[in-house]
């Protein structure tokens, strides 16, 4: 279990201090697909960030499995909007980088990325450069690299974010079928509400100042587009609508914070 308890995040400059995170507590268990969603600046970053251990805590605690997250760890794989592989590389290498620094061996590196490849729909794209690929599949060199230290969990920083919307629905069927063949635990923030409905098992909805959840649904429409279902299907399915509307209208009830001047 990932745990996240009365977890705040306080950033303090030019003379106010901006309350990111505001005691804060969420469970994410063994094969859960969370999904934050909110508008921008109500902290959905930040708690990402403190997942991953790049950002400590103000206060509270969050906890992997039992063991306290103090800092970054192979324990954790992280995806990020825009992709950060390494240009010098070749698509295998970028996705074995954290099986190097874990020390192992090239032969066994090459084999482990090129499964990592299949499982993301580019068997044979080991020998490419980042600079030969579309924005989709360097997303999915990003995904394959993330999983490639067996990750407890993969967090995912609105990873669709920058990508075309056929694209985008090709890499949400693709990360439904990873999460389904994988059991990953999933942490995902988007600004997509239909994105956030198609992709979780659960969805929380924050708010801003101070950075809240101010709403949790669970849903099962990702388990049906693991099971086959299309995603039209599901986008027409009775129930999808009305939940949509619903959170459209929490999220206009909490409307684009404006930057306080300092
Ligand atoms: N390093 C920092 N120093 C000062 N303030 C920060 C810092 N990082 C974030 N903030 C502030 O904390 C609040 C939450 O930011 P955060 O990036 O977590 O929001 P977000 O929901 O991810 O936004 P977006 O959707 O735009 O990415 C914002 O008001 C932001 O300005």
């Amino acid at each position: 279990m990932l745990k996240i308890e009365n977890a705040s995040v306080f950033f303090e400059g030019r003379g106010r201090i901006v309350h990111a995170l505001d005691r804060l507590n969420l469970d994410i268990a063994d094969g859960d697909f969370v999904v934050a969603l909110g508008t921008s600046g109500c902290g959905k970053s930040t708690l990402l960030n403190a997942i991953a251990g790049f950002l400590p805590l103000s206060e509270g605690r969050i906890t992997l499995d039992g063991r306290a997250i103090a800092g970054p760890g192979a324990d954790r794989g992280v995806v990020f909007q825009k992709d950060t592989l390494m240009p010098w590389l070749d698509v295998a290498d970028n996705v074995a980088l954290g099986l190097r620094f874990a020390g192992l061996a090239r032969k066994a590196r090459r084999e482990k990325a090129e499964g990592l490849l299949d499982l993301v729909g580019l068997r044979d794209f080991g020998r490419s450069f980042p600079h030969e690929l579309s924005g989709g599949m360097r997303q999915r060199v990003g995904i394959a690299r993330a999983l490639a230290t067996d990750p407890d969990i993969l967090l995912m920083d609105e990873p669709f974010g920058a990508l075309d919307s056929m694209t985008r629905e090709q890499m949400q069927q693709l990360l439904v079928d990873v999460w389904h063949r994988t059991g990953k635990r999933i942490f995902f923030i988007t600004h997509s509400i239909e994105e956030a409905l198609v992709l979780g098992t659960h969805i929380i909805v924050m708010s801003p100042r101070p950075g809240r959840i101010v709403a949790r649904y669970r849903a099962d429409f990702v388990r049906r587009l693991a099971e086959g279902a299309s995603l039209k299907e599901i986008r027409l399915s009775d129930s999808f609508g009305p939940l949509r509307e619903e959170i459209r209208d929490i999220l206009h009830r909490d409307p684009e914070p404006k930057e306080e001047a300092a």
